[in-house]
């Protein structure tokens, strides 16, 4: 068992990474002061393979079980269906110390949390995340939101878990596409702060590809080490937190403008890290032997580095302009300086930008 332990005062926790925590998931809630009923949030895939053995692991420690399980896919992250969850918590009377669960991919982590931080103005929450993405990022960090048609994770809070309880067990069921997607976050954390991790992930990429367990154990806690860090340090993003966000300028415009349905989160976000990494050498800061290295570790795991052909510049620019980074009407990177060592730069031009994103089509 590995724990990471979140340094947040008040909202301190931790993070426990091991195979068989599913099954114990009531007796890690039974520390906390709860009442017995809980919100399970699912979805129809991931609780039809995991939702029996939540359900079980909490009714043997008393707790009552209420099921909800929201429609599969980003494009449910939304304000919609949070309604609905709290439509249901209002009519089964959730109380202030009604837990909610998420028990799933980064989708449900962020929605359901979003629900848990605004519901009777915030309700215990805990993350058991269950996609290779959620367990190395979304579940750690407290960032909550749901989407906004045209920009992604506008709506959303700062919102700390209790508990979080990443279970290697239920990757297993993952598609490699997901396996791919949650790999572009562990690319970044090399990338952004850690040159020996990224050197580690060069060496053994076929072992996480292939869902090796120490593989595995090793990549998803060196992660949540790395942001648990960042974290302490910036908890509400006022500003080094934002290198988390290295490959999202441009990814997150790519998920919006395709409507949520093209790109998995780390599709895009490998897109970006490739532009970014593009555009730091077009600005004399980062050498091209090391933007070649880090392209190469992002196509070995199966992901994309072009931006597709039917999104200009121009509708891409319109999009980053909206991005939450912005301030004063200025585009914000997060630009490498070495592998492992990243700066968040605001003086980008526009046309810079565009000139790079022309080199960025296939
Ligand atoms: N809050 C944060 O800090 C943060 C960080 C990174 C990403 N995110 C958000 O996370 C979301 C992406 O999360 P994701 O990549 O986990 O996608 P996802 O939640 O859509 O899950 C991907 C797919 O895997 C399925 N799935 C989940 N667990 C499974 C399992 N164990 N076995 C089989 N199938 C399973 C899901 O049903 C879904 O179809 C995006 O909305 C992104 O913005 C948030
Ligand atoms: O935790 C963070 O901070 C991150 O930026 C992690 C990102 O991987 C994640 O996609 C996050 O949801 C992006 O946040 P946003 O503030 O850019 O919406
Ligand atoms: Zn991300």
């Amino acid at each position: 068992m590995q724990e990471v332990y979140i340094n947040l005062g008040a909202r301190s926790y931790s993070i426990y990474v091991d195979t068989g925590l599913l099954p114990r998931l009531g007796e890690y809630l039974k520390v906390f002061k709860l009442t017995p009923r809980v919100l399970l949030v699912t979805n129809p895939v991931v609780g039809s393979l995991y939702g029996t053995a939540a359900e079980t692991a909490l009714k043997n420690a008393g707790f009552e079980v209420i099921r909800a399980e929201i429609p599969d896919g980003e494009e449910y992250k939304s304000l919609a269906t949070a309604e609905k969850l709290y439509d249901l918590a209002y009519t089964r009377e959730l109380d202030r110390r009604s837990p909610v669960v998420a028990l799933g991919g980064g989708v449900v982590g962020d929605l359901a949390g979003f629900v848990a931080a605004t519901y009777l103005r915030g309700v215990p929450f805990i993350q058991v995340p269950t996609t290779l993405l959620a367990q190395v990022d979304s579940s750690v960090g407290g960032k909550v939101a749901v989407n906004h048609p045209r920009g992604k994770n506008i709506i959303g809070a700062f919102y700390q878990p209790r508990l979080v309880l990443a279970d290697l067990d239920v990757l297993k069921t993952l598609d490699p596409r997901e396996v791919r997607a949650g790999l572009a976050e562990v690319i970044k954390y090399g990338v952004i702060a850690d040159q020996a991790f990224f050197a580690w992930l060069e060496e053994n990429l076929e072992r996480l590809l292939a869902l090796e367990a120490r593989a595995l154990a090793h990549a998803v806690a060196v992660s949540c080490r790395i942001k648990a860090r960042v974290v302490q340090e910036d908890e509400t993003e006022q500003g080094r937190r934002a290198i988390l966000n290295f490959g999202h300028t441009l990814g997150h415009a790519l998920e919006a403008l395709t409507g949520y349905t093209t790109y998995r989160h780390g599709e895009a976000v490998a897109i970006g890290m490739a532009a970014a990494v593009r555009l730091a050498v077009a600005l004399g800061m980062f050498p091209e032997g090391d933007a070649a290295r880090v392209i190469n570790l992002i196509r070995r795991a199966g992901l994309p580095v072009e931006v597709p052909a039917g999104i200009s510049p121009g509708e891409l620019l319109a999009s980053m302009r909206r991005d939450k980074k912005v301030l004063a009407g200025r585009l914000t990177f997060v630009l490498p300086v070495e592998i492992g060592r990243v700066e968040i730069v605001r003086d980008v031009s526009e046309e810079t930008v565009g000139r790079v994103l022309r080199l960025c089509y296939n």
